[in-house]
């Protein structure tokens, strides 16, 4: 069997002993690599090949872990050091081997890549793989199917039609599901429940594994269109591993046409995975699918309950999801037969995850194509720097979409200089655009304003004595939500009630909000437009995916005259109706030393704009701002992102700043400030010096304090050519952190709080 010869090359072996087999098991915990087994009698005969998924006993305890290979896949320099070898006789048995699919040799190549690449134990990435088939639930799962008879009492509305529709058409279904199919509130499922409608059943199979066709509905394609999902229906039809960037003004048919990508890579009977930065706009998304495909792709994300969670891990280790749409911890569900990735919004730093292990999905997303032999394409209407970089340098290929489909023009979008349009006092929107939304909304269309910051008020403030609310764990100020009466951190979310008087004079009545958050505005649109129906879209007012689809539902029936929302609401989303989108603020991202800054708000507003006018009506962007002049204004206004994009990177490519240099941040968190500045300044010592490297730093985090965690940063900076993981890994051994501090390694920081 493949573990005994495995142990007989074990150069570690002391020589003259009886050898018993073993097999090296990778558990998802922090260790550097994995642990050496014995295989017992009674399993003698289990295939215990690579990637089996096994429980083996760790001290006391029993833990879930995969069979690893023993050779590494990575150069010597990426790969961990090597675990200390354990005498025959200290050696533990495996317990069991679980009747579970095997880890996949690329999911395996995956997580030694992405451990080696981030810095992260490979069991701690491997958890990210495995999260779900620890928790095994045995009882079958019910559901919700209709009454029959139906009680004779029940009082009909048409969301209650709806819900019955839904449910008669699909069969059992779980509360939330008949909610996100029939675009209602949940409460409106538990309704129909109480009042006997519905009675609960056992649940079939989950419908998103039915195999979708990819000759069921193709869209008609001409021009641009047909030659970009030309191209992209060969490189799925060839397979092996490439790059595209496919690039298309807002409304252009991107969706449209990576669908033709995915129907390609499903008429050669292969998986498709496709990342979103946000789960919310899962919602739309799977609709269009369904109406392409004849059929729902299986859905991944955080809020997926336990059930479903593992139902779907296990129908993609068989190959029974052939279409997987998810957040960017899909990326680590077992395929078995990945034959197509798409990333889209690829510019979103959502991909980037910052706790844990810190990884960028999109960069994971086309290591795993690598892995996988299979083309990834990226797409966006405004792409990173990074993308762009590697379109310039002939790594990634371009395709690209210049005009809206179906004739739609492009909004016009428009700057509102606050300094010659002020609000009235007290107010935040300029009277051009509260004029512009009287006009698009006396037309019957929709309009939108965006404000990319949550609550009432960001800034609380003694009039008397001008002391600021802040949060007694962080270095942020406390944010107002007025609808819960309370003052609240975003970044730990410790809250207080509003006080009644001031907490540093008592003077009463003097604390006094600062800026405007959305619920502000909103309070504002109301009292300005008492007639208009208004919508929040933020991710605290719409809690999951459920409530968003119902929202978007609304605004889709043209319920809604005027929608109100955070970054939620910039995202891919269709609405035909909406002619106008006003920004709140479009100043917002451009303070802080961000490197990428104006980049993101060009990417962010740009998106937001694109909102704007899908149909047949024209669409009308007003940004507000005092800064009018700025370039990130300017750009919006023409239009013209290439020349924006351009001196982005003249300015980042003498300082070798990414995507022209390499970046990775060291962020030391301590109990005390002197245990962080100690650890600091150590590692500000040991810091590594030579030719195309510089260290900046130790400095004190924008953040200093988060979580009551007192906070430093390093950065180091290299040239392209230079792999910082050897160097991090290097720097990192000199240094032991003081007691109460640790080290985190944020490979290619998108964040620099
Ligand atoms: N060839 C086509 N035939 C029919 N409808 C199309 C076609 N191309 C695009 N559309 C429709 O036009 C609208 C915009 O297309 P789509 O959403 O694919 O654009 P997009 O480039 O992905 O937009 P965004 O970047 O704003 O998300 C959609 O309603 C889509 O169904
Ligand atoms: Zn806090």
């Amino acid at each position: 069997m493949a573990h005994a010869s495995l142990d007989k090359r074990d150069p570690t072996r002391k020589p003259g002993k009886t050898t018993r087999p073993r097999v090296r098991v990778l558990l998802p915990l922090p260790f550097p690599g994995p642990f050496d087994y014995a295989v017992p009698d009674s399993l003698a005969d289990a295939d215990l090949r690579p990637g089996a998924i096994v429980s083996v006993p760790l001290g006391r305890r029993t833990e879930t872990g995969v069979v690893w290979d023993n050779d590494s896949v990575l150069p010597p320099e990426f790969a961990p050091p090597p675990m200390p070898a354990v005498a025959d006789g200290r050696l533990k048995p495996v317990a069991a081997l679980l009747d579970l699919p095997p880890l996949p040799a690329g999911l395996r190549r995956f997580v030694d890549w992405v451990a080696a690449y981030t810095l992260s134990s490979p069991g701690m990435v491997l958890a990210m793989a495995l999260r779900t088939t620890a928790t095994i639930p045995t009882a079958p799962v019910l559901g919700w199917t209709v009454a029959d008879p139906p009680p004779p009492d029940l009082r009909e509305t048409p969301t209650r039609r709806k819900v019955l529709e839904v449910v008669s058409a699909h069969g059992p279904l779980t509360a939330a599901e008949i909610a996100r199919r029939a675009g209602v509130g949940v409460g409106v499922v538990r309704g129909l429940a109480d009042a006997g409608a519905l009675r609960p059943a056992p649940m079939a199979a989950p419908p998103a594994f039915a195999r979708p066709d990819p000759d069921h509905n193709p869209p008609v394609l001409t021009g641009q269109q047909a030659d970009a999902a030309h191209s992209l229906r060969e490189l799925a039809t060839q397979g092996g591993f490439s790059v595209t960037l496919l690039e298309g003004v807002t409304g252009s048919g991107k969706t449209e046409i990576y669908m033709e990508a995915i129907a390609a890579c499903l008429a050669r009977g292969r998986q498709a995975l496709v990342l979103l930065p946000e789960i919310a706009l899962s919602s739309q998304w799977t609709g269009r699918f369904a109406r392409r495909f004849g059929a729902e792709p299986a859905l991944w994300h955080s809020d997926l309950g336990p059930r479903l969670r593992r139902i779907t891990w296990r129908a993609v280790a068989d190959g029974a999801a052939p279409v997987v749409v998810g957040a960017r911890s899909a990326l680590f569900l077992p395929f078995p037969d990945l034959g197509l990735i798409i990333v889209d919004e690829e510019h979103e730093t959502a991909f980037k995850q910052e706790d844990g292990v810190t990884y960028h999905a999109r960069d994971m997303a086309v290591v795993r194509a690598r892995v996988a032999g299979a083309p990834v394409v990226l797409v966006s209407a405004t792409p990173s720097l990074e993308t762009l970089a590697n379109v310039g340098a002939g790594r990634y290929r371009h395709l690209v979409l210049t005009a809206r489909h179906g004739g739609a023009t492009m909004p016009e979008v428009r700057t509102i200089d606050m300094r010659a349009h002020p609000p009235e006092r007290g107010l935040f929107l300029s009277p051009v655009l509260t004029e512009a939304i009287t006009a698009a909304t006396g037309r019957g269309e929709q309009a939108m304003l965006f404000l990319n910051r949550r609550g009432y008020a960001p800034l609380t403030l003694c009039r008397t004595c001008g002391h600021r609310m802040q949060c007694p764990n962080c270095t942020a100020w406390l944010v107002e939500h007025r609808a819960r009466q309370i003052l609240t951190c975003h970044h730990c979310g410790y809250q207080e009630p509003v006080p009644p008087a001031c907490p540093q004079c008592n003077a009463e009545a003097s604390l006094t909000p600062i800026g405007p958050g959305v619920e502000r505005i909103t309070e504002e649109a109301r009292a300005t437009f008492p007639d208009l129906r208004i919508q929040v879209m933020a991710s605290d007012t719409l809690p999951g995916p459920a409530a968003t689809a119902d929202a978007v539902a609304r605004i889709a029936r043209r319920e809604i005259d005027l929608v109100i929302g955070t970054q939620i609401v910039a995202k891919g989303w269709h609405f035909p109706h909406l002619t106008l989108v006003g920004v709140v603020d479009a100043d917002l991202g451009l303070g802080g030393g961000d490197l990428r800054a104006a980049e993101r708000t060009v990417q962010l507003l740009h998106q937001v704009a694109g909102r704007a006018g899908r149909a047949e009506a024209p669409g009308q962007v007003l940004l507000q701002s005092y800064t009018p002049d700025h370039p990130v204004m300017l750009a919006l206004v023409s239009g013209d992102f290439e020349a924006f994009m351009r001196q982005e990177a003249e300015q980042r490519r003498p300082g070798f700043w990414p995507p022209f240099g390499r970046l990775a941040a060291l962020i030391v968190s301590a109990d005390t400030p002197d245990a962080a500045d100690a650890t600091a300044r150590a590692l500000g010592h040991a810091a590594p010096h030579g030719e195309g490297l510089q260290v900046l730093g130790p400095a004190p985090a924008p953040l200093a304090v988060l979580r009551g965690r007192h906070r430093r940063r390093l950065l180091l900076r290299t040239r392209r050519d230079v792999a910082v993981q050897p160097l991090l890994r290097h720097w990192l051994s000199l240094v032991k952190p003081e007691r109460g501090a640790r080290i985190d390694v944020d490979i290619d920081p998108v964040s620099f709080l």
